[in-house]
């Protein structure tokens, strides 16, 4: 088993004389978990997350375990001689992956974030939007055990934060770990596993995180996914970690109803699409609370909490899964032949330990 990642002590000032930015920072990093830092702006934030990127190093204190780590930092630097998918293949080649690979990986990504059209356009040339999806794919294509992303969000159109956000449940379903700042209280809302705050120098347990105080049990957008595994599928109640570890309940007729943090769904379709044997997906649903008004469907805040259904067979409506994905109601990385960088066979790729 390999060593788990620690921050034991740690503490950093720049400069000799400096003001401790950070102190004492005794930090876990488990493996298969999403964390948020917090913080008020100057508080260290960044300085915490380069730490943990291992591309800065502590003034006192032990860092260990780090596993294959890639980062997004807030500024991105764009005067590089490179073409957009030069840059991204060459970074591919660096974290191990052969030649083809690379490139392949490269081109999938720039798609997958609606920059396929720039891929030959050199890095200065680039709008801020579109260098902020080659930092962000750079990332990424490395399929990293640890992904540190400094306000990866920002500069990002909706369409590409909403990819990133997948992207990152994939890790985490993947058995990585990210860890993220963003200015948005709302960012993968209800997905963290753990939020820390940096106040005074210190690290601390958001008084609000955990599952008892209903970041991951009720907060955010959910999905319900009503699925029938084949003849011989395992009971989910007995599988290993699901993405998102949803609330696993019978349904009707023998199915099995998943609720999950919205931004996991993608992650869970994928694995129950992709066991062996295969489970059949009855129904994708966003599951509406009381006072929350889901397109056509509003529930008053003293009505009981209820579901706006879309199922598979039918056209797509009014709701947060799908709306945009007519006709079809899953979302796009569920779909097995449309999802880049999903192997069926699960192989992990070929990388090499990019440790410095
Ligand atoms: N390279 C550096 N040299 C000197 N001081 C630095 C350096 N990087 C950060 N600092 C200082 O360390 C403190 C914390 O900065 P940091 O960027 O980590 O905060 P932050 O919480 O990420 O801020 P923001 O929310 O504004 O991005 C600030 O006082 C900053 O001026």
């Amino acid at each position: 088993m390999p060593e788990r990642m620690r921050l034991d002590g740690v503490g950093r000032r720049y400069g000799v004389r400096g003001p401790w930015v950070l102190r004492e920072v005794d930090l876990d990093v488990p493996p298969r978990a999403l964390l948020r830092v917090e913080g008020t702006n100057g508080s260290g934030k960044s300085t915490l997350l380069r730490l943990l990127a291992g591309i800065d190093r502590p003034s006192t204190g032990r860092i260990t375990g780090r596993p294959r780590t890639a980062y997004v930092p807030e500024r991105f630097p764009v005067a590089l001689p490179f073409t957009a998918v030069g840059y991204l293949t060459h970074l591919g080649r660096i974290h191990g992956l052969p030649g083809p690979e690379a490139a392949r990986s490269a081109t999938e990504w720039l798609e997958r974030f609606g920059a396929a059209g720039h891929a030959r356009t050199p890095l200065a040339e680039l709008s801020k939007g579109t260098s902020q999806k080659v930092a962000v794919a750079q990332a990424l294509l490395a399929e990293p055990e640890l992904l540190v992303l400094d306000e990866a969000w920002t500069g990002l159109d909706g369409g590409a934060r909403e990819v990133l956000d997948r992207a990152v449940a994939e890790r985490v379903a993947d058995g990585g770990t990210v860890v993220f700042v963003d200015h948005d209280p709302q960012r993968l809302a209800g997905a963290a596993d753990a939020r820390y705050r940096v106040a005074d120098g210190r690290l601390l347990p958001h008084e609000e995180s955990g599952p008892a105080a209903g970041t991951t049990a009720t907060a955010g957008p959910r999905v319900l996914i009503e699925a029938e595994g084949a003849p011989g599928s395992l009971p989910l109640t007995g599988a290993p970690q699901l993405p998102g570890g949803p609330e696993i309940t019978p349904g009707p007729d023998g199915t099995t109803r998943l609720t999950v943090p919205a931004v996991h769904s993608d992650a869970l379709l994928r694995a129950l699409l992709t066991a062996r044997p295969p489970w059949h997906i009855r129904s994708v649903t966003a599951v509406v609370r009381p006072g929350e008004a889901l397109g056509t469907t509003a529930l008053g805040a003293d009505e009981a909490p209820g579901t706006t259904a879309l199922r598979t067979d039918e056209a797509p409506g009014t709701t947060a899964v799908g709306a945009d994905e007519a006709p079809d109601t899953l979302p796009a990385a569920a779909r097995p032949h449309e999802a880049p960088g999903t192997r069926a066979d699960d192989a992990p790729a070929p990388h090499e330990d990019s440790r410095p």
